[in-house]
């Protein structure tokens, strides 16, 4: 079983006499990949910052690796956690070239070993033959790999990433989101990642937390805060959907406009309680078959896929991911179907 490289334990950070983070409490295996998630605010960075030591704890604690680094009386400077970090800006240094900027860190390392290192990480992350050039004349990705690559380069226990992808376009974005996914997983590496780009997060971590003012709804794998998301903060949070009103009629059972579903989660609920379900786009299928109709209200064109909002007799509306070639015009009434795994539904 592997072991935990990362545990927080009921963490709160204060600034200023005011609480930004809360009873903060998950862990991250060695060789995971995490990812904080939330709106601008939340205390994300906050939480990077207690973790890499620049930042003291009021309460809870913090342990690395099985050391504990941070409680209330006990604080190890940043540079006893073994921690790497990537900023958001890069924080290149621009008088040094690329290998000067991934060798900065190596301090007791041999010349000759440390451009040995130096060189076999610019390979990592795709930059060989740039260890002479200066870090201005880079794009903004090659300058994030120099930044990933200086980071790796003291062979952290820990690597913590702030908003790395920020300063890039969308495009680049997903596609280097993926290849530092790929260089993090070849090495075996453990990060956490901050983000308020849930596309980012899905693509790099394989555990995510979803934070709101300063405390963590839910740290779950990326398909569990879909499809099961704890909360409705969480469901609204992630992906798109839409919630149907449903009353309970019998022991997790539940009616709503859509038909008549069982729902673990709503077991105890009293008969007769007025509860809200939750339909993402992939839930409501198109099929001509179907008596079950509904009207286009809306419709977006994602390339392979249509997103529909379709309104129901009620007027109540959900949302359909349809592939594209099934073109219907606003105003015409299509059929629908259900095709749920697990319902999911909120009091
Ligand atoms: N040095 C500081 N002194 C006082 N308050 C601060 C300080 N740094 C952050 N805060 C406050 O703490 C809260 C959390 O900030 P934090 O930067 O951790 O959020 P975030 O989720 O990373 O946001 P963003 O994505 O905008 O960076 C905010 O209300 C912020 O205004």
């Amino acid at each position: 079983m592997s072991k935990s490289l990362l545990t927080l334990d009921g963490v709160g950070v204060t600034y200023d006499d005011k609480r930004v983070l809360h009873d903060l409490s998950f862990t991250l295996l060695e060789g995971e990949i995490g990812c904080l998630l939330g709106a601008s605010g939340c205390g994300k960075t906050t939480a990077l910052r207690a973790i890499a030591g620049f930042e003291p704890i009021r309460a809870g604690r913090i342990a690395i690796n099985g050391d504990t680094v941070a409680t209330v009386a006990d604080h190890w400077p940043p540079q006893r956690r073994g921690v790497g970090m990537v900023f958001q800006d890069y924080a290149l240094f621009p008088h040094l070239t690329v290998a000067g900027n991934v060798g900065f860190g190596m301090t007791g390392v041999a010349s000759a070993a440390r451009r040995r290192r130096v060189d076999e990480l610019l390979e990592v992350v795709g930059l060989a033959g740039y260890a002479d050039h200066y870090t201005h004349a880079l794009s903004g990705g090659q300058q994030q790999r120099v930044a990933l690559a200086r980071a790796l380069a003291p062979a952290p226990r820990l690597l913590l990433l702030d908003e790395p992808f920020s300063n890039l376009d969308v495009e680049l974005r997903e596609r280097l989101s993926q290849e530092v996914r790929d260089i993090l997983k070849s090495r075996g590496m453990t990060a956490l990642l901050v983000t308020h780009d849930q596309h980012e997060a899905f693509a790099l971590a394989d555990k995510i937390g979803v934070m709101e003012g300063g405390r963590l709804r839910q740290w779950d794998a990326a398909y569990a805060l879909y499809h099961e998301p704890a909360d409705r903060f969480v469901a609204d949070f992630v992906g798109e959907g839409a919630f149907l009103p449903a009353e309970v009629v019998g022991p997790g059972e539940l009616v709503f406009e859509l038909g008549r579903r069982n729902c673990r989660a709503m077991q105890d609920c009293a008969t007769g309680s007025k509860v809200q379900v939750l339909l993402r786009p992939d839930d409501v299928l198109h099929d001509d078959a179907s008596t079950l109709q509904a009207r286009v209200v809306k419709k977006a064109f994602r390339g392979a896929q249509f997103l529909y909002t379709l309104a129901l007799p009620s007027g109540a509306t959900v949302l359909s991911l349809v592939p594209s070639h099934h073109d219907h015009a606003i105003g015409e009434s299509i059929g629908i179907r259900l095709e749920i795994d697990h319902v999911i539904a909120f009091t």
